[in-house]
């Protein structure tokens, strides 16, 4: 089996971070492990609180995973701070890891920072350049990039310069746009552009992490870059569009939407009344 793991927060209503993204790797038929790097207090509705692990303890985390059972594609999130994002650039230095998928996640959809202000030159200097394929949204693609935007060139160009800058592949997602779900991908000079049907679902909570998880276990089985893109944005629609409404807030995707299975029914649905 194929395996990848998931440097991230946690998330204690199971919607983003580690959560989604072991759901999402599991649904995605790889082997999912886990190294944390904050545990986060909340739910649909917003972030309560941050419980950062030490340094040391996410650099024994790392040294146990990649000992041991080595990864065959790696996606970061939730990085919290400075000194955490030196430890895994360090590690994933060490280790030669293979297929890094950075999702530059900077602040919850809630609003609610989850990158301290001084931690953004870290991960500029630090991860980005070791990553196979970047995944900011909009408003991360600006900060990265230094430029506005308000529109697909604008996309395209900030694609590009923060690709040639940092030497990776970029996937500019459209999500925070307000009329479709088109992503923009920048590889080598190229644009490539995947186009989203865009569904009309509140319930968003956790599609950047998912997306992402989902693009580096399509690269641990194998897959290249655009095909892993494409495969990850029909699981996406595919969880989005199950519907699921749970919670207060901005609720959770059905990461397991297309698993179906002798375990997964209730007693109602399998008429032994409990
Ligand atoms: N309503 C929608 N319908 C279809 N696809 C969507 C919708 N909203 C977002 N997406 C897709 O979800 C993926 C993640 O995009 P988005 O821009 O929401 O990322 P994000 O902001 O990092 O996510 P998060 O909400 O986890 O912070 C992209 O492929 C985007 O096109
Ligand atoms: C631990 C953790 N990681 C990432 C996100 C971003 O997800 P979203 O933007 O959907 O809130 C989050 N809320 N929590």
């Amino acid at each position: 089996m194929k395996t990848a793991l998931t440097i991230a927060g946690s998330d204690s209503s199971g919607g983003a971070g580690i959560q989604a993204d072991i759901k999402t790797m599991c649904a995605n038929g790889v082997y999912a492990m886990s190294a944390i790097t904050a545990l986060t207090a909340q739910n649909t509705t917003g972030v309560s609180g941050i419980l950062e692990s030490t340094p040391e303890f996410l650099a024994s985390q790392l040294d146990c995973i990649f000992t041991d059972i080595f990864p065959d594609a790696v996606k970061t999130g939730m990085v919290s701070s400075a000194p955490l994002i030196r430890v895994i650039a360090d590690k994933l230095r060490q280790y030669r890891a293979k297929n890094i998928v950075v999702d530059p996640v900077m602040v919850s959809t809630s609003g609610f920072r989850l990158l301290s202000e001084d931690a953004v030159k870290a991960l500029k200097e630090q991860l980005l350049p070791l990553a196979s394929v970047l995944t900011p949204n909009i408003p991360e693609a600006e900060v990265l990039s230094g430029e506005p935007i308000a529109g697909p060139e604008d996309m395209e160009r900030a694609a590009r310069s923060i690709g040639v800058r940092y030497g990776c592949a970029v996937l500019c997602k459209g999500g925070h746009r307000v009329s479709d779900a088109d992503d923009l991908l920048w590889r080598s000079g190229v644009c490539t552009w995947f186009r989203g049907r865009r569904i009309d679902n509140p319930n968003t909570h956790g599609t950047g992490c998912t997306l992402s998880s989902a693009i580096a276990s399509n690269l641990a089985k194998g897959f290249g870059l655009e095909q892993a893109v494409e495969r990850a944005k029909d699981y996406l629609s595919g969880a989005l569009g199950a519907m699921l409404d749970l919670g207060a807030g901005q609720g959770p995707m059905d990461h397991l939407h297309s698993l179906s299975g002798a375990f997964l029914g209730g007693p109602e649905e399998r008429g032994c009344g409990g």
